[in-house]
C-alpha cells in the first residue's frame, strides 16, 4: 500500500516536472535565438545559426515527448519508461545549452568566459526550480550545466580561474539545497493532497452508505430515485422499483438478540448484492426494509428480479447461537412506465404492494397495480 502511495507521489511529481517544462515552449525558443545572436560575437553566423537550429530541434522533441506522456494512460504514465525518455529529451536539451562552452569560450578571454557562466548559472537556476517536483531528473539536469559552468575558469589553471571555479561550485551546492528543500515541501504538499483526496472518497462513500450493512442509505436512494425517474420519464423507458421487507423480523430480534438481527441484516444485504445487477441501486432504506430500483426494466423483468430475490433470501441459513435462522421477506414491485409519477407515489405503490404480500402470508410477490390516474384514463 505504501509502495502505490509511493508510486502514485512519484507519477505526479513526473507530471510537476512536465508541466513546469511544458512552459519552456515560449521561453526557451527566444532564449536560443538571443543566445545565438550573441554567440556571433565568437563565431560566424553559420555556427550560431547552426547551434539554434539544432538546439530549437531538440526544444521541439522534448516538447513533443512531454506532450505524449500527457495524453498517456494513467497506467502508461506509470510506467518507468517515461522517466527516462523524458530525462534523455530534457537531457539533450540541457547539453545543446551547455555546448556553448565549447562554441563560445576563448581561453583568456574575459567576455566570453562571462557570457558562458551567465547562461550555465542561469540554466542551474532554472533547473532548481523547475526540476525540483523530481529529484531524479533534478540531479541529471544538472549534470551538463555543472560542468560547463565549472569546467571552463579550470582550463587556464590560474588563480583568479580557480576562485571562479569554487564560486561555481559554491553556487551550484547552494541551488542544490534550494531545489532538495523545495522537492521536499512538493512532496510534503502531494503526499498531504493525496492523503486529502482519500479522505473525501471515505467521507463521499460514509455520506451514501448505510453503516450496517455499506449497502446505499435512504437518502442516497432517494436522490438516485429522483434522478432516474426524471431520466426515465423523458426517454420513456420503465423503471422498476422492488421494496423488500424481512418477514417477522422482530421475532429474530426479540428471540436472539438485536446483535444477532444485525448478523441476518447483514446476510441478507450479501445476497441482495449477489443477485441485483451492478447498475441497479440496492439500498436499505431503514429497520428490516430495503429497496432496489431498476432503470430500463420492465414487468415481467422485474417480477422475475424480485422472485429471484425472494427465493435466494428463502434459501440462506444464518447460524445464531447454535440454533439456524431461515429468513424470509415479502416482496412489492411498481412499475413507472409513464411520465409524471413522483418518486414518493412509486414508493407509496412498491410499499402497498408490499404489505399486500405480507397480507397474503408473506414470502411471496405482489405487483402493484398501475397509479390511480392512469386507471382513470
Ligand atoms: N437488529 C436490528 N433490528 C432492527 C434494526 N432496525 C429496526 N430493527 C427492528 O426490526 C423490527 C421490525 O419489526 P416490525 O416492523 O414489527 O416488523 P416484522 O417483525 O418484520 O414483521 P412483518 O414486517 O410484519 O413481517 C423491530 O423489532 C425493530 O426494532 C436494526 O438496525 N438492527
Amino acid at each position: 500500500m505504501q509502495d502505490a502511495h509511493g508510486a502514485d507521489v512519484r507519477l505526479h511529481q513526473l507530471k510537476l516536472y512536465v508541466d513546469n517544462h511544458l512552459h519552456d515552449r515560449y521561453l526557451a525558443p527566444p532564449w536560443t535565438v538571443v543566445v545565438a545572436v550573441l554567440l556571433t560575437a565568437w563565431v560566424p553566423v553559420w555556427q550560431a545559426a547552426l547551434w539554434a537550429g539544432l538546439e530549437l530541434l531538440a526544444i521541439a522533441v522534448y516538447i513533443a515527448v512531454y506532450f505524449r506522456f500527457r495524453q498517456a494512460s494513467p497506467e502508461a504514465q506509470s510506467n518507468g519508461h517515461w522517466t527516462r525518455r523524458i530525462a534523455l529529451a530534457h537531457g539533450v536539451h540541457m547539453a545543446m545549452w551547455s555546448s556553448i562552452v565549447v562554441w563560445a569560450y576563448v581561453p583568456g578571454n574575459a567576455s566570453s568566459l562571462m557570457f558562458a557562466m551567465l547562461v550555465h548559472v542561469g540554466l542551474i537556476s532554472l533547473t532548481v526550480v523547475m526540476s525540483n517536483p523530481h529529484r531524479q531528473l533534478l540531479f541529471s539536469d544538472l549534470l551538463a550545466p555543472t560542468v560547463a559552468l565549472v569546467g571552463p575558469p579550470l582550463h587556464d589553471g590560474t588563480l583568479f580561474s580557480l576562485g571562479l571555479t569554487a564560486l561555481g561550485v559554491f553556487y551550484i551546492a547552494l541551488m542544490l539545497m534550494v531545489g532538495l528543500k523545495i522537492h521536499a515541501s512538493t512532496t510534503e504538499t502531494l503526499v498531504l493532497r493525496q492523503r486529502n483526496d482519500a479522505l473525501i472518497r471515505e467521507l463521499e462513500q460514509q455520506v451514501r452508505r448505510d453503516g450496517l450493512t455499506g449497502l446505499s442509505n435512504r437518502a442516497h436512494f432517494i436522490a438516485t430515485g429522483r434522478f432516474e425517474l426524471e431520466r426515465a420519464a423523458r426517454y420513456r423507458h420503465p423503471l422498476a422499483l422492488l421494496m423488500l421487507d424481512i418477514d417477522h423480523f422482530k421475532r429474530i430480534n426479540d428471540s436472539y438478540g438485536h446483535l444477532a438481527g444485525d448478523e441476518v441484516l447483514k446476510a441478507v444485504s450479501r445476497v441482495f448484492e449477489d443477485v441485483v445487477r451492478a447498475n441497479d441501486c440496492l439500498a436499505r432504506l431503514g429497520g428490516e426494509e430495503f429497496a432496489v430500483l431498476m432503470p430500463e426494466t420492465a414487468l415481467d423483468p422485474a417480477s422475475a428480479a424480485a422472485e429471484r430475490l425472494r427465493v435466494a433470501v428463502s434459501r440462506l441459513r444464518c447460524e445464531l447461537q447454535e440454533s439456524v435462522v431461515t429468513p424470509t421477506m415479502s416482496v412489492g414491485v411498481a412499475i413507472a412506465d409513464e411520465g409524471g409519477e413522483s418518486l414518493s407515489s412509486l414508493m407509496r405503490r412498491g410499499d402497498l404492494a408490499m404489505y399486500e404480500a405480507k397480507a397474503q402470508g408473506r414470502n411471496c410477490v405482489v405487483v402493484a397495480p398501475a397509479p390511480a390516474a392512469r386507471l382513470v384514463a
